[in-house]
This record gives structure tokens, C-alpha cells and sequence, in this order.
């Protein structure tokens, strides 16, 4: 079981904040003048796949040492143990967390409840591997014996983020089969997408953990709605739609055959989820092939996770590193930033992996917390965001850590794009930490012979400060075991916070509340009554859509 251990009263916890003191002034800049081998120091590489350089932080080898024994002292080593055997860390849940048996390629026994889960994981992936081929080799027929062209996931959150987003970043690898996605209960979605495909060459994978969630429920339901309307014909629902669940019980009731269902399990987050079943998506646009070379860069990532020491580390070492501006800077978010057009909802999917992971203010004990958990996590694919909100990471007056993410080389090698795509990578983070200092604005207006008298008002707006900090991960490639080892990374980070925070980074109890509220409201809305049910807000803004609509 994790122990529990207020991270705040270990004395290592102690020893950084007067660290802290100590380094709060120092720039980035100086610590690069002192050490002519500050880069080979603080950076690591992963495979020779993946380069993660963490030097243009505010930190020293003191800064880690420190760190690294806050996440001793808080148990981190025996929590990896307890994660990766198979105990019930969920405990809020009790359940077991082990998204790492997903793509336990060496295939080594992980027991929950005495029972071995890599025989049901392996049948799983066996039949993922045969129907993902029957649809793509358009064996699998629909109701009027033509082969699938269009897939739709249906599935919100962990069942709709990540097969989303990985999709996307391997589109290089897709096949013929045209991938949507429809989450939002909004039915512009859904009628959106049905717009664009035949009922006779669609196949609808509804995911869903749980099988009640309300935006997939209602979504599955009128896309078959949809097709039996094109169908005429009960049966035909067998040959367009599959579930991917839990819950055998919801999937039978909802009339899905449970011949066509793919199982996980409990032990299985949402948000961790698309290793699973809930990848079928995946298997379908890129192949099982690739989809198990993806799960091989995860499962890479997990032995080095659990096997390397902490200062060697890459999880750890981020994880420590942001929580040192969580921590003893006050940092309020962090921002994500690829470098890689493909990669467009990498931040959207950990804004969800992080924010629902330890965005928790009760600890382990049940106790209010006095310190800061998870941060705000954002982002958007570089350039774009240079011409958006860089502005403010310069030259604002907030800290925002960032993660610099790009591959060496592109998969669309068009003229000299990847280059100036590069160029802008490698400037931002250079930017960043080393700035531009009065003397340099003043210099550069004299070169180009302005007088310093002329020139004086506006020098200060030219400034920057610099000392903002960034980690660059340089992938080789995006290839599929790439992205699994960069997923595997952030999401061990997210587990090393929480280990630390002393909270619970597998239970999402903050979900429910607004659901339940929402179910109150709901027949409230089918009926012509005025509301007086709630405070007057909500009341007044019940009325006056009651009114509008
Ligand atoms: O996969 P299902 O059960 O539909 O859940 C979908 C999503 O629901 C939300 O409320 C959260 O709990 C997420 O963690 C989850 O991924």
C-alpha cells in the first residue's frame, strides 16, 4: 500500500525551501556561464530516440539531489513496486492500476486478486489483431455486403482523447479507413459526422468504461437510430457497431452482441486507457503492428521507470523539476508545445491525463492539503502559439514552465518547412532562458544609427528578462514506439507528483458532481414550469432558456 507522507513535513521538503531562498535570483544564464558542461549534465536520452534536456532550468545538481530525496522520503520506489505488482493503489476505487500490463510485452505474470491479468490482456490483443484485420482487409462486410470505409469512435474523455489523439500523431501511418471522432453531447458533432458517411460502409465502436456515461450513451444511440432508419433491419446493428467496455451487462442491454464486444477491466483508468481495448481506433487507422510497436515504446519506458535509478530517471527527473516551480516558485501552469503539426491534441490529452490525475486537494488521509497539487496544464502546436500567447511567457509576469516537443525529422519533408520549423524550436527555448538585456537592445539601435537619446523610451518594452525555463524533448521521429515511450513518460510524471502530493492520482471524484446536478436539471427542462428549485442564478438562467428556446 502507499504509504502515506505529508510531503511538506519531510525534512528534505525542508532543506528546498531554504534552497529555494538561495536560488530564487539565479539565472539561467549564470548557471550556463559556471558550468561549460551544464547540457551534458542535465540531459538524458532515452533509446537513442528520444533527447530530453533539462538544463535550461533553474536548477543545480544540489536543486536534483534535494529532489530526488523529497521522492525517497515520500516512498516513491515502493510506490513504483506497489503500481507495477499489481496492489490496489486506487484505493478510493479500490482497484488495482495497471495500464503497464497493457503493453507488458515480455509478457511477465501481474497478478490482481491471484489471478495472472496478462492471459486476459493477450486474448484481448489477439482479438483486436484479427478484427482490426478482417475490417481493414474489408472481409468484415456491412448490411449490404460492402466493405468499412469510415470508422466512428463514439467515447468522451479517456475513451475519445487518446485514441484521438494518437491518430492523429501517426497519420503518416494510417490505411485507407477513414477515422472520426464524436464525443460532445452537443449534436452538432454527431450530426456533423453522420453528414459525412454512408450508413452501409460505417463502423461505430462505442467506448466506453462504464457503458452509462451520457454523451456516449446518447450519441450510440442515435447513430443507430441512424442506421436502422438506412438499414430497415434490426441485424444490421450487429455488423456496424462494437463496444468496447467493461460492463458486459450495459453493452448486451444497449443490443450490442457481446461476440462483438472488447473487454478491459477495472484496473484500467479512462485516462489511461488507450493502451487497451479502447485503442481499437488505433488498430483500425494504423494497424496492430503499429499499434504494438506503440505499446513496445510504452512498455520500454515502464522498465525504464521502474528499473533506473532516480537520477538517472526521465519521468522522475521531469516530474521533480515542475514540481519545483509547483512547489517553491508558485508556477500556476504548464505549458505543453509541440513542435509537430500531427501532434495538434498532444496537450489536450494530458490537460486531461494530469488535470484529472492530480487536480485534488484531499490527500491520502482524507485531509484538506496545505500546499499546491496538480498544475493547469495548456497548450498548442508551435508556431501557432509564437503568434498567440508566447508574448505572455516572455515578457509576462507569470512563471510558465514549458515542454518544448519536436522530431528531427518530419514525415513531410516539403522544401525548407522543417527547418524554419526547427530554427523557431531552437530559438524560443534559447530565447527563453537567456533573454535580451538592455545593453543589447541599446547596442542593436546603435548599429543601426539611432542615438541612445532618441532611442530611450522605448528600450524598456524591448527587454527580456529571460529565466524562464523549459525542458526540450527532441524525438528522432514521431514513429509509433516514439509517441508510446513520450506517452509513458508523462504519464509516470503524473504518477511521481502524485506519489509526492500524497494524493490519489487514479480516482476522478471531481467528475461527479456536475453530473449529478445535471440530472436533477434535466427533467426540469422537459417540462414548461418555472423553475424554483435552485439558488436564483441558476433559476433566472433556467427560466430565460425555458423562454428563449
Ligand atoms: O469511458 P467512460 O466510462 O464513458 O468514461 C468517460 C470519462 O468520463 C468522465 O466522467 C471521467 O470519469 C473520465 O475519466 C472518463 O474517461
Amino acid at each position: 500500500m502507499l504509504k502515506t507522507v505529508n510531503p511538506t513535513g519531510t525534512a528534505a521538503w525542508k532543506s528546498l525551501q531554504s534552497h529555494f531562498e538561495q536560488m530564487k535570483d539565479v539565472t539561467i544564464k549564470s548557471l550556463f556561464d559556471a558550468d561549460k558542461q551544464r547540457n551534458e549534465k542535465f540531459s538524458l536520452t532515452f533509446n537513442d530516440q528520444i533527447l530530453v534536456d533539462f538544463s535550461k532550468n533553474r536548477i543545480t545538481q544540489d536543486t536534483l539531489d534535494k529532489l530526488q530525496t523529497l521522492a525517497k522520503e515520500c516512498g516513491l520506489s515502493a510506490a513504483i513496486k506497489s503500481m507495477f505488482s499489481g496492489e490496489k493503489i486506487n484505493r478510493t476505487e479500490d482497484r488495482a492500476v495497471l495500464h503497464v500490463a497493457l503493453r507488458n510485452l515480455s509478457n511477465s505474470p501481474i497478478y490482481v486478486d491471484g489471478q495472472n491479468v496478462m492471459d486476459d490482456v493477450n486474448a484481448v490483443l489477439d482479438k483486436m489483431e484479427s478484427f482490426s484485420k478482417r475490417v481493414i482487409n474489408g472481409e468484415w462486410k456491412g448490411y449490404t455486403g460492402k466493405a468499412i470505409t469510415d470508422v466512428v469512435n463514439i467515447g468522451i474523455g479517456g475513451s475519445d482523447l487518446g485514441p484521438f489523439m494518437v491518430t492523429e500523431a501517426l497519420r503518416p501511418y494510417k490505411n485507407h479507413l477513414t477515422m472520426h471522432f464524436v464525443s460532445n453531447i452537443d449534436g452538432t458533432q454527431m450530426a456533423e459526422t453522420l453528414k459525412k458517411v454512408n450508413p452501409a460502409t460505417t463502423l461505430f465502436l462505442v467506448a466506453s468504461k462504464t457503458f452509462t456515461t451520457q454523451e456516449t450513451m446518447t450519441n450510440a444511440q442515435s447513430a443507430r437510430d441512424w442506421l436502422l432508419k438506412a438499414a430497415q433491419d434490426k441485424s444490421a446493428v450487429a455488423k456496424h457497431f462494437v463496444a468496447l467496455s467493461t460492463n458486459t451487462k450495459e453493452v448486451a442491454k444497449f443490443g450490442i452482441d457481446t461476440a462483438n464486444m472488447f473487454e478491459f477491466w477495472d484496473w484500467v483508468g479512462g485516462r489511461y486507457s488507450l493502451w487497451s481495448a479502447i485503442g481499437l481506433s488505433i488498430v483500425l487507422s494504423i494497424g496492430f503492428d503499429n499499434f504494438k510497436q506503440l505499446l513496445a515504446g510504452a512498455h520500454d519506458i515502464d522498465n525504464h521507470f521502474s528499473q533506473t535509478p532516480l537520477e538517472q530517471n526521465i519521468p522522475v527527473i521531469l516530474a521533480l523539476i515542475n514540481l519545483w516551480y509547483n512547489n517553491f516558485f508558485d508556477a500556476q501552469t504548464e505549458a505543453i508545445l509541440p513542435y509537430d503539426q500531427y501532434m495538434h491534441r498532444f496537450p489536450a490529452y494530458f490537460q486531461q491525463g494530469n488535470m484529472e490525475s492530480n487536480g485534488k486537494y484531499v490527500d491520502r488521509d482524507g485531509n484538506k492539503v496545505d500546499y499546491s497539487t496538480g498544475p493547469i496544464i495548456w497548450g498548442e502546436p508551435g508556431t501557432n502559439g509564437q503568434h498567440a500567447f508566447y508574448q505572455l511567457i516572455h515578457q509576462g509576469t507569470k512563471l510558465i514552465p514549458c515542454d518544448f516537443i519536436a522530431p528531427a525529422i518530419s514525415h513531410n519533408p516539403l522544401g525548407d518547412h522543417h527547418e524554419k520549423l526547427l530554427s523557431n524550436f531552437f530559438a524560443q527555448t534559447e530565447a527563453l532562458a537567456f533573454g535580451k538585456t538592455r545593453a543589447d537592445v541599446e547596442k542593436e539601435f546603435l548599429a543601426a544609427g539611432k542615438s541612445l537619446d532618441e532611442v530611450q523610451e522605448i528600450v524598456p518594452f524591448k527587454v527580456f528578462e529571460g529565466n524562464k525555463p523549459t525542458n526540450s524533448l527532441l524525438l528522432k521521429a514521431i514513429t509509433p514506439y516514439t509517441l508510446g515511450a513520450l506517452i509513458a513518460i508523462y504519464e509516470h510524471k503524473i504518477f511521481t507528483q502524485g506519489v509526492i502530493w500524497n494524493i490519489f492520482s487514479f480516482d476522478q471524484w471531481g467528475v461527479e458532481l456536475g453530473k449529478q446536478l445535471a440530472g436533477n436539471i434535466l427533467p426540469e427542462l422537459q417540462t414548461e414550469l418555472a423553475i424554483a428549485s435552485h439558488d436564483s442564478s441558476t433559476n433566472g438562467l433556467i427560466n430565460r432558456y425555458k423562454s428563449w428556446r
